[in-house]
């Protein structure tokens, strides 16, 4: 796999234990990378390193290419168009003129009607898609974008998404987020940073499949159209199938709510692997069947915290 962004024994120290510790990244030179962490965890130190703003106090960092960066509030010359600030961005990385290249990028970034507008009276959601605009304009094989979709509205944080999976599928990007369902919807590979250290890094399905718990939550369907009936059948489905997943070796089955079991397995595995037989030989209408703990917020949630219980128990 070549990779976009190596790095080795990274580290800096601001004092006090903060900073950066032994941090060896590997991000893919294709593909969208999601950097999460706690507030303070040094997302944005780890970002200016990379990024050449600031120097590492140790460590190496290979790149698979240029470089380029836009920050959680990207600023523009107010008295710019549009236009002119893509075309800026392109000049500073010593790149020929091309209006045509220019309004495509704005036209990708969905500025393109508003190309020669002054940009200083611009909305959160604009400016942030003209940072987007600016730096794909830089022309990078690496593109890192700080918080993109922060204090976004819901289309705006689409939009930004969308735009995300796209420049990931032709190139190297790094995004930070706090938004974990976003970083769900758009990831191939996620590193998490904790206290300036790595936690974790790989693909999404594996830290999802690291953080699935062993219980399923599984909700059985009524008879529908039957008015004030659907309680009485919703509980004698429920009866029946809590009876017949008891039956089952090794499962261990509680009542959840009026139309929900919860179903435990001994572990994650066994439960991927027997869940779906067990419902069907129990033979009853099922509407669902979830994960109690199989999303990003958990695993995130899971590793961080049983990171915080390790370094506690260290005696100093
Ligand atoms: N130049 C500096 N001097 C001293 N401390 C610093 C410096 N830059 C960052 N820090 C500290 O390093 C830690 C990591 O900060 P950083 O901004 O990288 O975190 P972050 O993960 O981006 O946080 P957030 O999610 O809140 O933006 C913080 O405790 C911060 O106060």
């Amino acid at each position: 796999m070549t990779a976009g962004i190596r790095t080795r024994d990274l580290g800096i120290d601001f004092g006090g234990g903060v900073g950066l510790h032994d941090v060896d990244l590997e991000v893919p030179a294709r593909g969208v990378h999601a950097l999460i962490g706690p507030n303070g965890a040094g997302k944005t130190t780890l970002f200016s390193i990379l990024t050449g703003l600031v120097p590492p106090g140790r460590g190496t960092v290979i790149l698979g290419g240029r470089i380029a960066y836009c920050p959680d509030t990207p600023e523009h010359e107010p008295w710019l168009t549009a236009a002119e600030v893509v075309a800026q961005s392109r000049a500073l990385c010593g790149l020929p003129r091309d209006a045509t290249s220019d309004r495509t990028v704005l036209a990708r970034c969905g500025l393109v009607e508003v190309a020669d507008r002054r940009v200083g009276s611009w909305s959160r959601g604009m400016t942030q898609r003209l940072g987007i605009a600016a730096t794909i304009a830089t022309g990078a094989d690496v593109l890192v974008l700080d918080e993109p979709t922060s204090a976004l509205d819901p289309f705006g944080q689409a939009e930004v998404l969308r735009l995300v999976r796209e420049l990931g599928d032709e190139r190297c990007l790094v995004l930070s987020s706090h938004s974990l369902a976003a970083v769900e919807r758009v990831a191939d590979t996620v590193s998490i940073l904790h206290r300036g250290r790595l936690l974790w890094q790989g693909t999404l399905p594996a830290l999802l499949a690291d953080g699935l718990s062993a219980t399923w939550i599984v909700r059985v369907a009524g008879v529908a159209g039957v008015a004030g009936m659907n309680d009485v059948n919703d509980a004698a489905d429920l009866g029946v199938l809590e009876e017949r997943l008891r039956a089952r070796p090794g499962v261990v089955v509680a009542r959840r709510g009026p139309a929900e079991l919860t179903v435990t397995y001994a572990d994650a595995a066994t439960g991927t692997r027997r869940l779906a037989s067990d419902l069907a030989a129990a033979a009853v209408p099922v509407v669902s069947a979830t994960p109690e703990a199989g999303d990003l917020d958990s695993a995130f949630v899971a590793l961080v915290t049983a990171h915080d219980r390790r370094t506690e128990e260290i005696p100093t």
